[in-house]
């Protein structure tokens, strides 16, 4: 049995993915035309490319449909339960850096920190009658951060793209997205609360404990890790 890749079919990862592979000896590409979702390893034999979104990359090791899959560690920990028994963390791969925070309007000048959110959240309350909304797609992360500081009195809506826009557009109070480089939490009037962010995101290879790992593709593994100089264990 060959050794089950994924990497991010499109994006911002994909090409600093391969670039990663290539500086260590792993040649990755699509094997056909741009549009082909197949690819081709060479340097290491027994290695069969999956590409697939970065989204989509969690599900896939979780289910053990791959054996190592290149993604956001914010995707990992977002979208499978209790991520660290279903993945091991092979190596962080130094890009794909991104934070993801709390950002609440800028004209909110008693909001700084969580604290200070948690009571603008039951002043919402007691005003409006409803739970002061925050917008994500990072429902699991910000629920489990917000639950550890203490905050109850939120609720969060849906925002699967432009998170920002929904403070501007009524849906939300607040949001809690990823950032890099800050400049679409500014041009839409929203501050990050000072406390720090709540998970700081890179890109990470994974392997996935339950997927089946005979000899043939455990040799594979080991391998493939001498040659990218990284230590795995599944
Ligand atoms: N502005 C940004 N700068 C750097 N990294 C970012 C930024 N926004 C998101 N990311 C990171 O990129 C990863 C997601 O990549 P991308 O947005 O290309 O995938 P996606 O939205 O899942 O794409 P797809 O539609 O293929 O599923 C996440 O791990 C996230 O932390
Ligand atoms: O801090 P910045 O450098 O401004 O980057 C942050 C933005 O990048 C991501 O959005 P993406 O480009 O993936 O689009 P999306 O809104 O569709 O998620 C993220 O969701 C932020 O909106």
């Amino acid at each position: 049995m060959s050794l089950k890749i994924g990497v991010p079919s499109k994006g911002r990862l994909m090409e600093k993915t391969f670039d990663w592979f290539g500086a260590r000896g792993v040649t990755m590409g699509r094997s056909g035309s741009d549009r082909e979702y197949a690819g081709a390893v060479e340097g290491v034999d027994g290695v069969e490319l999956v590409l697939l979104s970065a989204g989509e990359i969690p599900r896939e090791l979780s289910a053990g449909r791959i054996h190592l899959g290149v993604t956001g560690s914010d995707l990992v920990r977002d979208k499978l339960a209790d991520w660290s028994a279903q993945v091991a963390e092979v190596a962080a791969l130094g890009f794909g850096h991104a934070d993801l925070i709390i950002a609440v309007p800028t004209a909110w000048i008693d909001v700084d920190t969580v604290d200070d959110l948690d009571a603008a959240a039951a002043a919402f309350r007691a005003e409006y009658g409803f739970r002061l909304r925050i917008a994500t797609k990072y429902h699991r992360l910000v629920r489990d951060y917000l639950t550890a500081q203490g905050v109850a009195d939120y609720q969060l809506v849906d925002s699967q793209g432009a998170t920002e826009g929904t403070v501007k557009n009524l849906t939300a109070e607040a949001i809690a997205d990823i950032t890099s480089s800050g400049e679409t939490l500014r041009a839409n009037h929203l501050k990050i609360l000072s406390d720090g962010p709540i998970h700081a995101s890179q890109a990470t290879l994974f392997a996935a404990r339950g997927a089946e790992w005979d000899a043939a593709t455990r040799a594979t593994l080991a391998e493939l890790a001498k040659q990218l100089g990284v230590k795995a264990e599944v």
